[in-house]
Order: C-alpha cells, then sequence, then structure tokens
C-alpha cells in the first residue's frame, strides 16, 4: 500500500538533443550571483534589443542570452468526470484502510486502536493522530456514539475542522503584475501545476505570462513551453540564461504589458543541497529588484507520494525563501493523502491546490469540507 511511487509520464517526450546547461558557467550558484549584480532593465516588452542593449553599456558584462517567447493555438479538451469524482477516486487509496473500518462494528477501546494505525499508514503523523483520536474518544462519550459509522461521522467532522485553516484561496487581485514564485523538489510537479494554474487563472479572466526559471533541467523549457502552447500564453525564456535573469525579465516584461498573472518556475531540488537552497534564495531576492513588493506569493509544490517527508521540506524551503503557500500533487494513486492533516497540526500553511491527475484541469483550490467528503466517500459528489 506504501509502496506507490510512480513517477508519472512527462506530457511531452524529452527532446532528444537535450543536453545539460554548461557546468562550468552555469551552475545555478554562479547563475544567481550573476543575476544579483545584474543592472536593472527597463520595463520594455522588446526583450532581445534590450539585452543586447544591455550588453552594449557595458562591455565587462558577459553578453545577454536571447530571450524567446512561444506562442501557440488553444487546446482542444475531451469530456471527462467531474473534479468531485476525480478528487473521490484520487483520494481511493488514502480511504482504502478507513473504509474497512466502520460499517456495523460496535465501538471500543480496539477500534479505536485501529484507526489510529489507519491515521498513522495514510501519514497523519503523531500529532494529528494523537490530536484526532483524543478528540473522538472524548465525543465518543460525550455524544454517548455507538456504531462505528457514527464514529466515522464524527471523524469526518474533525477532520474537516482540522482542516479548515489550510483552506485560504489564492487571491491575486492584490498586485498587478501579480508575482508568483514556485520551487520545490525534483519532479514534485512544478512545471505541471505551472501549465494547470496557467488555465486556472486564464479561466478566471486573468492574464498569464510564464516565465521558464528552471534553466537547469534541459528540458523543463521545452515542457513550459508545451503548457504555455496549451493555455495559449506567453512564456518568456532564454536560450542559455541563468533562473534570475529569466524572472527579472519576465516580471519586466509583465509590467509592461499589463499582464496580471506571473508564474516563475525555478528548478528542482532538495532542501539537503545547501549551496541550490541559498541560489533559490538569491533568486528570490532578484525577483524583489524587479519588483519591490515581489514575490507576491511563494509557492511550494509537495509530491503527496512523499508522506511525512513533505514536513521536513516545508520548513527547509520555508526558512529559505519564506514559503506563504503549498500545491500538494499526485494525491491520486498514493495512498498517503493524510498529509494533509499532518501540514495541518504541525506545519499550517495555506494549501492553495491539491493535485489529482496529469490533466490540465486536475489541480484545485483546497476546499476543506470537500476533501473530507471525497475521503471518507460521503456527501453527494459534484
Ligand atoms: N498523477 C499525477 N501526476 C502528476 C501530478 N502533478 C504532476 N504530475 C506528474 O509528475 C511528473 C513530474 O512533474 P513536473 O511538472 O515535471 O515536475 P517538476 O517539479 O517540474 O520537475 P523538475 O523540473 O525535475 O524539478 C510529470 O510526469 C507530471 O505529469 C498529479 O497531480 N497527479
Amino acid at each position: 500500500m506504501f509502496g506507490f511511487l510512480k513517477k508519472s509520464r512527462k506530457p511531452e517526450p524529452e527532446p532528444e538533443s537535450a543536453s545539460p546547461v554548461d557546468a562550468a558557467s552555469d551552475t545555478p550558484e554562479t547563475e544567481a550571483l550573476a543575476a544579483e549584480t545584474r543592472p536593472s532593465a527597463d520595463a520594455s516588452p522588446a526583450l532581445v534589443p534590450e539585452a543586447a542593449a544591455e550588453s552594449q553599456a557595458d562591455p565587462a558584462v558577459e553578453p545577454q542570452p536571447t530571450t524567446s517567447e512561444v506562442q501557440a493555438p488553444a487546446p482542444v479538451e475531451a469530456a471527462r468526470p467531474s473534479w468531485g469524482e476525480r478528487l473521490r477516486a484520487g483520494l481511493s487509496r488514502t480511504r482504502g484502510g478507513l473504509a474497512g473500518l466502520f460499517g456495523l462494528r460496535k465501538i471500543d477501546e480496539e477500534l479505536l486502536e485501529d484507526l489510529e494505525t489507519t491515521l498513522l499508514m495514510a501519514d497523519c503523523g503523531v500529532e494529528a493522530t494523537q490530536y484526532l483520536t483524543d478528540a473522538l474518544r472524548a465525543r465518543w462519550k460525550r455524544d454517548r456514539l455507538e456504531t462505528a459509522d457514527q464514529l466515522r461521522d464524527a471523524l469526518a467532522e474533525l477532520m474537516a475542522d482540522l482542516l479548515a485553516p489550510l483552506e485560504a484561496p489564492l487571491d491575486v487581485s492584490a498586485h498587478q503584475p501579480f508575482i508568483v514564485m514556485i520551487a520545490g523538489v525534483n519532479g514534485a510537479g512544478k512545471t505541471t501545476s505551472i501549465g494547470k494554474l496557467a488555465k486556472y487563472f486564464q479561466a478566471q479572466g486573468r492574464s498569464v505570462l510564464l516565465a521558464a526559471g528552471d534553466t537547469f533541467r534541459a528540458a523543463a523549457r521545452e515542457q513550459l513551453e508545451t503548457w504555455g502552447a496549451r493555455n495559449n500564453v506567453t512564456v518568456i525564456a532564454q536560450d542559455k540564461g541563468d533562473s534570475a535573469a529569466v524572472i527579472f525579465d519576465a516580471v519586466n516584461a509583465a509590467r509592461a504589458r499589463g499582464i496580471d498573472v506571473v508564474l516563475a518556475d525555478t528548478a528542482g531540488r532538495l532542501p539537503t543541497q545547501l549551496h541550490l537552497m541559498e541560489e533559490i534564495a538569491k533568486v528570490r531576492r532578484v525577483i524583489a529588484k524587479a519588483e519591490a513588493s515581489a514575490p507576491h506569493e511563494v509557492l511550494l509544490v509537495l509530491d503527496a507520494n512523499i508522506g511525512q517527508n513533505a514536513l521536513a521540506q516545508v520548513k527547509a524551503f520555508d526558512a529559505a525563501i519564506g514559503v506563504s503557500g503549498l500545491v500538494l500533487t499526485k494525491l491520486d494513486g498514493t495512498a498517503k493523502g493524510g498529509i494533509v492533516a499532518a501540514i495541518a497540526r504541525q506545519h499550517p500553511k495555506p494549501l492553495r491546490f491539491i493535485g489529482v491527475g496529469e490533466g490540465i484541469d486536475d489541480l484545485r483550490p483546497f476546499a476543506a469540507r470537500e476533501f473530507v467528503d471525497a475521503l471518507f466517500a460521503r456527501g453527494s459528489v459534484k
């Protein structure tokens, strides 16, 4: 049940010619150092001449890489199950252990112990599990619950209360452009989530610009351009640039064009890679140089399959870049959906979005009650 660690298929195949960036000149650390000392660029949509002008003005500065933009036709979507159905189906593995527990069985200490084990196995973590089972024990006595089904309903209520503080949808109306920086470990689903978010914000009538700030993984730029193409939005990228410089240009381009939302990708990194954590902190500082109030949101993308490890990631990324919101991907197919309860209890951060699949509509704002209803397969699915 816990061995599910499937690395899902990318939306586009890796290009055959993709090669890693030049290790001597383009390590994230040196990229960021270079970017921090880079002079401010004027807000201008003509990014290529701007880069050329910069290198002419200061011959000591390396020529800036060519910035490109990609636009493509609108996507065609096939009919699919509703979000509620996908969420419910996605949480089926996490629900698996819980489902067998209840029914007409009588409530007793054995049932509560079984429940405790099940919550731990679903990666709720020791603290949230203890909190939920203690509260449940109190309700059992106070409300004189008799059947296991009544206990399940009480658990669902307690869980909904526990998760409610995480429900804080991202409001991008406070700034224009609203700059969102996206971070996380390798393969967490950053680039894919950016693609989904682009569509989400567009559906709200907002214009979106994507910054291909993952300059470390060779295929990441093309992957983002594919997602940009699916959403018909501009992607700011550079042939051979550094993350901070790409995002810096994207912020200026967005301001010049009156764009509403900038979604800035960054390279995946592990919290234990201290030099890379320092590099991403510098990326954040460079964004603030382009726009003093930015980034307006720092989203940490977490793969639900990692379970309890998510807590360590929240802590480390928060210390490095000040995480303001979370995206929890791949809730489909994992038995570790209980990690949401652990986050609520141990590192409460707004859970802005949850992902339950690879489709472009498979990412939505987190809603505590909807999540709990799906987890316990109750309520009317919409
Ligand atoms: N099943 C499922 N797969 C997902 C979900 N979100 C992302 N993925 C898949 O996870 C894989 C990795 O996603 P990416 O977006 O490339 O991850 P990344 O964080 O950008 O990766 P790096 O650039 O290597 O750091 C892809 O195959 C995605 O399709 C989800 O909610 N459910």
